[in-house]
């Protein structure tokens, strides 16, 4: 039997899946398994014939049956994306095969016949596994629909070799263990589904700690944190190239927040964000550095390509409005640029640059200084 993978959402509902590759390889996995097993049943099954138990032509068909529906199975599978049969109606069919099967096998093993219980049971776990508990427990309803008929008419017929007591309590034993594998599988099944859930939640949550430790909540720039780390990696890339660092920050933005509010000067932070985001090459990274503070990235360029990106934002900052300033008031920011030095650490870069941002202050504002 082939169990089908199945998703489960936030209700735990089941959803049908789709026929993914994956999903079809695990069925393909499944079916070998089965093959396996009908491969070993049919050997015993010889040796019955062989010891005298079981009659030839009987267990020939039943062999025969067995080995064209288990080939069956495997072109079904492979074309199930095709015919559309859902993976979940081809394990309920692969299951009631095998259930068929089995049945056929106890009524003809003779002395046998007990151990064919056995196969049933087997036969029942993996329908637990393989589908939705509510459908495996009809399977294995099924199941026992079939041994009490098959029963029934065995000891009816033949009362001397299939004594009605024994039948009765083999089937008192089977309903038992049936009973118990379903109940300990469907167990089994709800706890793979609680950790597939918790899982989801671990997945996400490390997603969100991912972001929190990366990105800058009120800009969605990078954070101080993140930028130090892209700083530690530039640092170790082998390849000798020419890197730029940059500190901006805000003019008199206390007079903002004093003026129109700290609301009106968070959105004066995410204008200014947007504005110098879009003005960055492919390969730099603008991280909020502190307050009203940032620090720009620019590796692999010379000071004079440094300088023009900063100039793109200077352009784009000064056309920026912010909802509830005056259009008169504009938004400026003075910046410090330096260059790094070869194998100098980042740290002593931006240090220069922070000089250099000291004198563009220094020097009336609105204005970039190279260090
Ligand atoms: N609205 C808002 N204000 C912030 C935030 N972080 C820092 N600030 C404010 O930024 C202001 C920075 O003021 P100062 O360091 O005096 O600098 P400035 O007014 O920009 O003056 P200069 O840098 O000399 O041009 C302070 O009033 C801080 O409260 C923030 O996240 N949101």
């Amino acid at each position: 039997m082939t169990p089908a993978p199945s998703s489960t959402d936030s209700k735990g509902m089941t959803a049908a899946p789709a026929h993914t590759a994956p999903m079809l390889r695990r069925m393909r996995n499944y079916w070998i398994a089965t093959a396996m097993l009908y491969l070993a049943t049919m050997g015993l099954l010889a040796a019955q014939v062989g010891a005298g138990y079981t009659p030839r032509g009987p267990a020939l068909l039943l062999s025969v049956v067995a080995a064209c529906g288990t080939l069956a199975f495997y072109a079904l599978i492979h074309f199930s994306a095709r015919l559309k049969i859902a993976p979940d109606m081809l394990a309920a069919l692969q299951s009631l095969f095998a259930i068929g099967c089995i049945i056929a096998g106890y009524a003809i093993a003779g002395p046998l016949r007990a151990s064919l219980l056995s196969m049933l049971v087997v036969a029942i776990a993996f329908c637990t596994f393989a589908m939705h508990p509510r459908r495996a427990l009809l399977l294995a309803g099924a199941a026992l629909a079939g041994m009490a008929g098959i029963m029934w008419y065995l000891q009816a017929i033949d009362p001397q070799g299939h004594p009605p007591a024994v039948e009765a309590m083999s089937f008192g034993y089977l309903a038992a263990a049936l009973l118990a594998t379903t109940l300990l599988a469907s167990e089994m099944t709800k706890l793979r589904r609680r950790m597939k859930v918790s899982k989801q939640e671990l997945l996400a949550a490390l997603d969100t700690i991912r972001t929190l430790a990366t990105v800058d909540e009120l800009t969605s720039l990078a954070n101080r944190r993140h930028m130090n780390e892209l700083l530690g990696a530039e640092e170790r890339r082998s390849a000798p190239a020419t890197s730029c660092v940059a500190l901006l920050d805000l003019d008199l933005f206390k007079q903002v927040n004093d003026q129109y509010g700290h609301a009106v000067g968070d959105a004066v932070l995410r204008g200014f964000a947007g504005a110098a985001h879009g003005a960055l090459r492919e390969h730099d990274t603008l991280a909020r550095w502190g307050g009203e503070e940032f620090l720009l990235l620019l590796p692999d360029a010379t000071p004079q390509a440094a300088r023009q990106v900063l100039e793109r934002i200077v352009t784009r900052v000064h056309a920026l409005q912010i909802d509830g300033m005056t259009p008169a008031r504009r938004i400026s920011f003075s910046a410090g640029l330096a260059e790094r030095r070869d194998g100098e650490p980042f740290t002593d870069a931006i240090s220069r640059a922070d000089k250099a941002l000291y004198r563009a202050k220094a020097a009336g504002r609105d204005r970039i200084e190279v260090a």
